[in-house]
Parts: C-alpha cells; sequence; structure tokens
C-alpha cells in the first residue's frame, strides 16, 4: 500500500487512463511493482513458515527470485529487503522478525512446489491484478490452502476496494473519493465466507446476491481485454441474458470478494483460446464465493479442479454466479460460444 502511495503521488500518470507517462516513468513502476510483489511473496512466506513451523511446508506461488541472486540483481535484492523488513516493523515496539538478504532470497523460493492431489499445499498470489496496482486500481493478495486438490482455505485482502458496496453506479474511478477503502476476506470450508476492514473491524458474514431475473444482474469482467473477451461476455450478458447494466472492470480477485458480498452477482472470464489459468488467480476467490453461498464452474458446469498442479486445464472458461441464476447462466454462456464458433 505504502508503494502504490509513493508511485501515485510522484506525479508522472497521465491524466486520462492513469497510465505511466514517460519511458523513465515506465522504469520506476515496473521496478517499484517488482519489489513489490516479491516484497509481498516474502513476507506471506517468511510469516507461514514460522507460524506453521510444526508442519510440514509447501507452497505453490507465482513469483520467483530470478536475477536477484546475481549481481545485477543486488541493488533490488537491497531495496526488497529494506521493504520486507520495514513492513515487518508493526509498532514501533514490535517487530514481527528482521530478515537478511539471504532469509529474503530463501522466503521468495520457497514458493516452488508444483502443489497437485496429495497432501496440503498453500497456494500464492503475492500481487494479483499486477496491471490494476501499477495503475493505482484493484489489485489483492491472494492466499488458499489445498488440502487432497481441495481448496479448504482463502484469504483475500483488497487493499483498494472500497468497504461500501461497489455497483454499477459507481463514479468514474479517477475522481477523488473519500470512500473508505481496504478490504479483507476470508473463507474456511464449511464455515461461510467474512470480511472485515484492512484496520481489523470485526468480521461480518458475507452472501451473494439474491437476484433471480437476470435483467436485474449486474456483472463483473476483467479491466485487461487480454484477459478475457470482453465482446463475448456483453453478448451473453446483454443479448442472451437481458443485462442492463454496463460490466463492472476491475482488476483481480477483488472481483470474487465484491461477488462474494453481493455487489454484483455474475463474474465471467472467457480468456483466449490456449490459455492455462493459474490456480494461484483462482483459488482463494472461488473459496470466498463457495462459502459465501455462490458457485464457481467451468463450461461444463463442474467445480474447478484445483488438483492438477499448478495449472487448471486449458481454455478454462470460468462462470461465477449464485446458485438461481446458474441454470440460464451456463446455458447462455453454450448458446453464445456455438453460435461464435459457428456463425449463420
Ligand atoms: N492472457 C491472459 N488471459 C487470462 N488471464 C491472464 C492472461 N495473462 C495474464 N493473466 C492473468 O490474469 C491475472 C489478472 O487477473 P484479472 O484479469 O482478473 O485482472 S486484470 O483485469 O488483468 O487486471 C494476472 O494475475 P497477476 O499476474 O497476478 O496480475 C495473470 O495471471
Ligand atoms: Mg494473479
Ligand atoms: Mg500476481
Ligand atoms: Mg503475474
Amino acid at each position: 500500500m505504502k508503494v502504490q502511495k509513493v508511485l501515485l503521488q510522484s506525479d508522472v500518470h497521465s491524466k486520462s487512463d492513469k497510465t505511466p507517462v514517460t519511458v523513465a516513468d515506465y522504469g520506476l513502476f515496473s521496478n517499484s511493482t517488482l519489489h513489490t510483489l516479491l516484497s509481498s511473496q516474502a513476507i506471506v512466506s517468511f510469516v507461514l513458515v514460522k507460524e506453521l513451523s510444526t508442519e510440514p511446508f509447501s507452497l505453490v506461488a507465482e513469483e520467483d527470485s530470478g536475477d536477484l541472486r546475481m549481481e545485477s540483481g543486488q541493488e533490488t535484492l537491497h531495496r526488497i529487503t529494506k521493504l520486507v523488513n520495514d513492513t515487518l516493523v508493526i509498532e514501533e515496539s514490535y517487530t514481527v522478525a528482521t530478515l537478511s538478504s539471504e532469509d529474503v532470497l530463501y522466503a521468495i523460493d520457497s514458493g516452488k512446489s508444483e502443489g497437485g492431489s496429495s497432501g496440503r499445499h498453500w497456494v500464492l498470489d503475492p500481487i494479483d491484478g499486477t496491471k490494476g496496482f501499477l495503475r493505482g486500481d484493484q489489485y489483492a493478495i491472494a492466499l488458499a490452502l489445498l488440502d487432497e486438490g481441495r481448496v479448504v482455505l482463502g484469504v483475500l485482502a483488497c487493499p483498494n476496494l472500497p468497504l461500501a458496496s461497489i455497483g454499477t453506479n459507481n463514479k468514474h474511478s479517477s475522481e477523488p473519493s473519500n470512500e473508505k477503502v481496504g478490504c479483507l476476506f476470508f473463507a474456511k470450508v464449511g464455515e461461510g465466507t467474512f470480511m472485515h476492514s484492512l484496520d481489523g473491524s470485526s468480521p461480518i458474514k458475507v452472501h451473494v446476491s439474491d437476484i433471480e431475473n437476470p435483467e436485474e444482474a449486474s456483472f463483473f469482467e476483467s479491466f485487461e481485454a487480454a484477459h478475457t473477451s470482453h465482446d463475448l461476455s456483453s453478448a451473453i450478458a446483454k443479448v442472451k441474458l437481458g443485462v442492463k447494466a454496463p460490466p463492472i472492470r476491475i482488476d483481480s480477485q477483488a472481483k470474487y470478494g465484491a461477488l462474494s458480498r453481493g455487489d454484483g452477482a455474475i463474474y465471467l472470464r472467457l480468456p483466449r483460446k490456449g490459455y492455462r489459468e493459474k490456480i494461484w488467480d483462482h483459488a482463494a476467490g472461488s473459496i470466498v464465493v463457495t462459502e459465501a453461498g455462490g458457485v464457481v464452474t467451468d463450461v461444463a458446469g463442474n467445480p474447478l479442479d484445483f488438483s492438477k498442479g499448478e495449472h487448471l486445464d486449458r481454455d478454462t472458461i470460468i462462470i461465477v454466479t449464485n446458485r438461481k441464476l446458474m441454470p440460464s447462466l451456463l446455458k447462455a454462456v453454450r448458446e453464445s460460444i456455438q453460435e461464435k464458433v459457428s456463425p449463420m
């Protein structure tokens, strides 16, 4: 959160689309983002090991230490170590730990497990919605626990998500807002989904929307057009289901969080052909939604299969909604795909 704030205050965003303005700005932005996601992975990995020292530890995480072990990566490693240690100082009187650069490398590279169908594996996306982070928009830190291939626990931190509902009438994102932001969702299998503010309010139980009429439903999709087909989801929502509201485009698994508390009723993810979704992009989000009473399936109507290692199956379309809307949504998705494949 600190890094994103500094980036946004550095005034190198263009006013219109909030992207960096010059080539040098791009450098600053991508370096800061790299520092943030590696620090995040180091911190979560370190704290998990510290807290779970009696259990065998397996972590499937998105990032690795890459060039940090090389001579050219020393400056970056130094900055990341500082960022990690600054973050682990909770208060002046309480520091979780102080890590050396070697500890940081070790913590980052503890995330190399491949997951799978046996045993327990933690699954981490240290910054999900990297492009949203860079733009100053939504991003999430997503952690899940797999047990015998099934997600049994999920935690989703969404530092920029307003605590109040985000509807389709939300203001243009570049307008300043006084809304309180920063939500943490957590779900444990069989126990429901809870949300509290990042500064630690009491958790409240959340539930997905109970809308039955698809015309009244609003739907989420990726902000980035490269990650999902906006055209196809618009055809499904507007033409097949009669959805009236415009899509809510936000980055990251914040979509699952927002849907779990009923901000919108549908999330469609329609990746381009051949793309294989990563488990860390969906594990935490999916249990947050299912424990809030929602359903997360592929196009065949089956739950997502997290038991096959780092990836979901190739070409997995992801369909998220409540139980009442799922049959008509599945039908609409199947029909639209069929029409796209064989135009009349
Ligand atoms: N081509 C393509 N298709 C589908 N998905 C892709 C693709 N490329 C990347 N990714 C993954 O999308 C993750 C970001 O999630 P979202 O699409 O929900 O957010 S965003 O709109 O992109 O900001 C993003 O997660 P992060 O890398 O953690 O940001 C990627 O893992
Ligand atoms: Mg991700
Ligand atoms: Mg990521
Ligand atoms: Mg990534």
